[in-house]
């Protein structure tokens, strides 16, 4: 599709790009893509802010669509150079059906695949997850591991197990011929947790803390190590490689790349600490104030509930029995491998992450 005359001149499409981490790629590209001329966002639902960047230099198209329609996603792909494949139903709270979020984060990949090949697009990169890999539900720690690090993966939980299968139909169409004859280049990008502006879960968590007078309560031993990536790091590696896959194609075409910064390596609750103590909250207890026996039967009474109510509400509490499992297990990556593939170096110091976080959460309403 981008012949050397056009190659100035690029047509990315970003699905998802209305949401945490969609909005971040999305700005980062306005902001550091040279060769972008047209910038198509493809979500379900679009955000009022994409009327603020239609007066830019670059060509913003908003398209409001579902990846699991094949014709609004071919539409949609037409004429692109770049697919960044974002788009995904992440629930680990039981909120959706498993055959809800096959639908949307399989179909649909399947769908963004074939449309590439259909309309003549080359460049793939797909966002993928830590958890194609593990937290695995043995609870086998994987601690400081990297993309070649062997671990047992072991897939029961729809979320993990649809990000786990669409990330392997991406990687398998590596090197399809699309439409005029080209090869499909793809690879994939595996962010730990991310966190930063715009995250939903640390806003909920900010608010219970705030609900229970400023406090929040230890539950799992600062041991646990769980991996972090903030936003705007995992965004600038986005921007990297759908650029890069284009001159690299040979050594990044169906690679995996874990998403690393330099955030510190910490437990789930401890490292939220490292924002909501500054924004007035406290973590009680310096070990977990009950004993873990006593989380998995409320975690397994929770889903109980949720069952039970199912027919009546949506009952949806952070603590599950996934939830405290992946909160439970060490899970950290160390590598380089996306330095050492397409020089891939964190935009964003520690500090700058935070102090950034920090204030959104600060700035959030009702904040203390
Ligand atoms: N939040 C995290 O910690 C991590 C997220 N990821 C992956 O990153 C991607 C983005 O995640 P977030 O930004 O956190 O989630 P998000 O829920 O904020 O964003 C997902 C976006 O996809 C859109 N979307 C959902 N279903 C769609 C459909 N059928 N058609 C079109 N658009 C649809 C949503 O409207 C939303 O704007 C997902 O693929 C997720 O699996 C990976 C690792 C960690
Ligand atoms: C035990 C609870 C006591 O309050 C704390 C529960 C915390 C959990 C809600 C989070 C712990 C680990 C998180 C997940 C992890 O960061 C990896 C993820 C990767 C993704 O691709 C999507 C998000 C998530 C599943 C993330 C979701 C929230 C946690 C389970």
């Amino acid at each position: 599709m981008a012949s050397s005359t056009q190659a100035q001149k690029l047509v990315y499409l970003v699905t998802g790009g209305c949401g945490f981490l969609g909005e971040h790629v999305v700005r980062m590209l306005l902001q550091r893509e040279p060769q972008l001329q047209e910038l198509r966002i493809f979500d379900l639902h679009l955000g009022p802010w994409l009327e603020e960047l239609k007066t830019g230099p670059v060509q913003v198209t908003a398209i409001q669509g579902d990846v699991t329609q094949a014709h609004e996603v071919t539409a949609a792909v037409a004429g692109a150079h770049v697919v960044i494949h974002i788009a995904g139903l992440v629930d680990v709270f039981g909120r959706a059906s498993p055959k809800t979020i096959h639908e949307v984060n399989v179909q649909g990949t399947q769908n963004v695949i074939e449309a590439c090949v259909q309309t003549g697009t080359q460049f793939l990169v797909y966002t993928s997850s830590m958890e194609v890999v593990g937290p695995n539900i043995k609870g086998h720690p994987f601690y400081r591991g990297n993309e070649d690090t062997p671990y047992e993966a072991v897939h029961k939980h729809p979320y993990p197990r649809s990000k786990a299968l669409a990330e392997r139909l991406v990687l398998e169409a590596n090197g399809r011929k699309v439409h005029g004859g080209l090869p499909l280049v793809t690879c994939a990008l595996r962010p730990t947790g991310i966190y930063g502006e715009g995250h939903q879960i640390m806003k909920d968590i900010y608010y219970q803390g705030l609900r229970l007078g400023g406090r929040l309560f230890r539950v799992i031993p600062t041991s646990v190590e769980h991996g972090r990536v903030y936003v705007g790091n995992v965004a600038w590696m986005h921007v990297l490689v759908a650029r890069e896959l284009k001159q690299r194609a040979a050594l990044m075409g169906g690679q995996v790349y874990f998403c690393y910064d330099k955030s510190p390596y910490k437990s789930y609750m401890d490292f939220n600490m490292e924002f909501l103590g500054p924004c007035g909250l406290r973590l009680v207890g310096t070990r977990p104030l009950l004993p873990y026996w006593l989380l998995v039967l409320l975690a397994t009474l929770n889903a109980l509930l949720q069952w039970l109510l199912r027919p009546l509400l949506l009952y949806a509490p952070l603590l599950n029995p996934y939830t405290l499992a992946m909160a439970n297990t060490t899970f950290t990556v160390s590598t380089n491998k996306a330095q050492r593939h397409f020089g891939y170096e964190p935009l964003f110091s520690w500090e700058d992450s935070r102090t950034r976080t920090i204030h959104w959460v600060q700035a959030l309403e009702g904040s203390a």
